[in-house]
């Protein structure tokens, strides 16, 4: 058994998926770390996972075409590559598996420099920066999708998007986020970092649509379109909770405009595995943890693409979901007209129904353990 390290950070869609593989390796016995920003979001994540953390610099590099790198940036990034190396030249892990995200790139270089295996998990269809840097050293490449742009296919193995696999029990979650067991609940959750722009856009929408009582009548219309909204076999009474996780910057701002509306618990950051439990319908980003806990969970999805996200990758992401049949893309621009109408069409038992069976059959379950596997492969 051996020590495998996780070099991860900076955002949720590259810290998940590391706390997902590093669960599955320790059920086979192997011990793990999550390698690290000093004081990023990572060291708070592994500390709430209850996983060990070890803090170095980090710089950003600046992507292509943005101009140069900042120099001091460039340097923490240096100084942070020498730390990873004398941390890992003392513990000598098995491998060091790379996510992607400045905050990996210390302990990827430092690992190759040493000569230790080193693994990347790339989540998007197009090879990121970080990546992009670490790939030709790297033993092999786990990916979320079947082609990758700027990855060699010969090197890529498609693993899935590992995401924690766990279902929270009904009555646990919904104690664990002050919901109540009845009505109708709606995810909003805007990636990791939260979404300034739907922090802004879905209280107004949802306050027009479901007014103070926070009720959907059974036949509502919206745009001129009679929706029947049946809600016999789920919740009964057309009753609507909405949990709306803001990101912790803007948590006061978005709680501050809901405080009248009872129905409406905004926080800054949710236990994602208990929200997912007891949605029955989420309004999110397009990120790609996002749509596999999703599917994993089966919550139909209104997906509203991050539109300056790289090469519009949100966006194909939503696509594909849609084409699936397991939720409705509104582009960011089209919210003011379109997103209560998705709202009132999702909302409905039968589409609800389709659409969570569908994303039920998107899931790429066990996606952690594939890429275990091919960790453990690699393993000195
Ligand atoms: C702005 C940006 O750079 N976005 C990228 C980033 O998104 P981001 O980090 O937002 O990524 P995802 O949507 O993939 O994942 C968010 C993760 O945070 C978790 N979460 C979020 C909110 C919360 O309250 N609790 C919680 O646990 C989610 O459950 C999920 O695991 O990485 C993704 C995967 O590389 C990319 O596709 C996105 O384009």
């Amino acid at each position: 058994m051996s020590l495998v390290v996780m070099a991860t950070g900076g955002t949720g869609g590259h810290i998940y998926p590391a706390v997902a593989t590093a669960r599955e390796l320790m059920a086979r016995g192997h011990e793990t770390l999550l390698l690290g920003q000093r004081g990023g979001m990572e060291e708070r994540v592994a500390a709430e996972q209850g996983l060990a953390f070890h803090g170095v610099d980090a710089g950003k590099l600046a992507r292509s075409g943005q101009g140069r790198p900042d120099p001091r940036e460039l340097l923490r990034a240096g100084q942070g590559v020498a730390q990873a190396r004398s941390f890992l030249a003392r513990t000598r892990p098995g491998a060091v598996v790379g996510y992607g995200g400045f905050a990996s790139l210390p302990g990827v270089l430092a690992a190759q420099s040493l000569g230790l295996p080193t693994v990347l998990h790339e989540q998007n269809a197009r090879l990121g920066l970080t990546q992009r840097l670490a790939v030709r050293g790297a033993r092999a490449v786990g990916t979320a999708y079947e082609r990758v742009i700027g990855l060699d296919p010969k090197r890529a193995s498609l693993v899935g998007m590992p995401v924690r696999e766990t279902r929270m029990p009904r009555a646990e979650a919904l104690e664990r986020l002050g919901l109540q067991d009845g009505p109708l609940t709606i995810f909003v959750m805007g990636g990791s970092q939260g979404s300034l722009f739907l922090n802004n856009a879905v209280p107004d929408t949802l306050r027009h649509l479901l007014g103070g009582e926070g009720l959907l009548a059974p036949q509502a219309s919206a745009g001129g379109l009679n929706v029947d909204l049946d809600f016999t076999g789920s919740r009964a009474g057309g009753g609507v909770q909405v949990l709306h996780s803001t990101g912790p910057r803007w948590l006061a701002d978005v709680a501050r405009g809901v405080k009248d509306l009872e129905w409406y618990e905004a926080v800054g950051f949710v236990d994602a595995v208990a929200a997912w439990s007891v949605a029955d319908l989420a309004i999110t980003r397009a990120g790609t943890s996002t749509l596999a806990e999703a599917a994993f969970h089966g919550v139909p999805l209104i997906m509203v693409p991050l539109p300056e996200s790289a090469e519009n990758h949100q966006f194909h992401n939503a696509v594909a979901v849609q084409q699936a049949g397991a939720g409705r893309v509104v582009e960011q621009k089209d919210v003011p007209g379109t997103l209560g109408q998705a709202v009132l069409e999702c909302a409905a038992a039968g589409p609800r129904a389709s659409m969570r069976e569908a994303a039920l059959g998107r899931s790429q379950v066990g996606a952690a353990g594939r890429f275990a596997d091919l960790i453990e492969r690699h393993l000195r």
